[in-house]
């Protein structure tokens, strides 16, 4: 009679401590597993590893698909000086810097100090030097009002910021874009954001679309990626 109740109960308890241990060893197995089976120092091998980690793991990663047209986005705008909000263990990260020109830079954000730390680790396994990249292991209203010091220090991206990347905390998506401006860390010229569009609700995202729209933008919309390029 009870045969029936137990094993679903057993099989719910079970689905439900997988993904309490997935959740918490995602980082860390997903450096590991990407560290030991990479080719250290070949960039297309670093971010193949991380696409067949995710065939069988649960990845926050964006993947090769939303890869492709964050590519796309880069190879457009050909930025100079690049701000990530949310690191994450260093896939994007390494998608961008590998586009970037020999002049470009990294400014990378990450909330949690020890993902911080694996994810410098794989964009240095992935070939990259300090010269190019910069982590910084805070959050994003903590890390902006700090860049301003940062970019004046860099001769070479003196102008701002052209690409900013978004895929932190969708509530921190619009005081954070309103912060960039505040502090006008964007490049006078124009700049290109792209949000990424995870599972959020589409109101979680009102706010920031409507204030792009504010500004006259050119908003372009996808299932994965909003891509806003800000005029002056
Ligand atoms: C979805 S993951 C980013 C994935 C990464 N872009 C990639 O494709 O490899 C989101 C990351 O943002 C970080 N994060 C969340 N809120 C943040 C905040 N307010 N400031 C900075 N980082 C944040 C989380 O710790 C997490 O590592």
């Amino acid at each position: 009679h009870y045969r029936g109740k137990v094993a679903s109960l057993c099989h719910r308890a079970l689905a439900w401590a997988l993904r309490l241990v997935r959740r918490g060893a995602c980082v860390k197995s997903t450096h590991a597993f990407v560290f030991s089976n990479c080719t250290h120092g070949k960039v297309d091998s670093v971010l193949e590893t991380f696409d067949l980690y995710a065939e069988t793991h649960r990845s926050l990663c964006i993947g090769p698909q939303i890869g492709e047209v964050l590519d796309e986005v880069v190879r457009r705008v050909c930025p100079l000086l690049v701000l990530e909000l949310g690191m994450h263990c260093g896939y994007s990260s390494v998608r961008l810097l590998r586009l970037l020109p020999p002049r470009g830079r990294l400014v990378t954000v990450e909330l949690d100090p020890i993902t911080a730390d694996l994810g410098e680790e794989i964009i240095l396994v992935a070939g990259f030097k300090h010269s190019q990249f910069q982590v910084l292991a805070h959050s994003s209203a903590e890390a902006i009002p700090t860049l301003h010091s940062f970019l004046e220090s860099d001769q070479g991206t003196g102008d701002g910021i052209n690409l900013v990347l978004m895929d932190h905390d969708p509530q921190q998506y619009l005081p954070d874009l309103l912060a960039l401006e505040r502090e006008e860390l964007l490049c006078p010229s124009g700049c290109t954001v792209l949000l990424i569009k995870r599972n959020q609700r589409a109101e979680n995202l009102r706010g920031i679309l409507d204030h792009i729209r504010g500004r006259r933008a050119d908003l372009i919309e996808s299932t994965v990626m909003l891509s806003a390029a800000l005029s002056p």
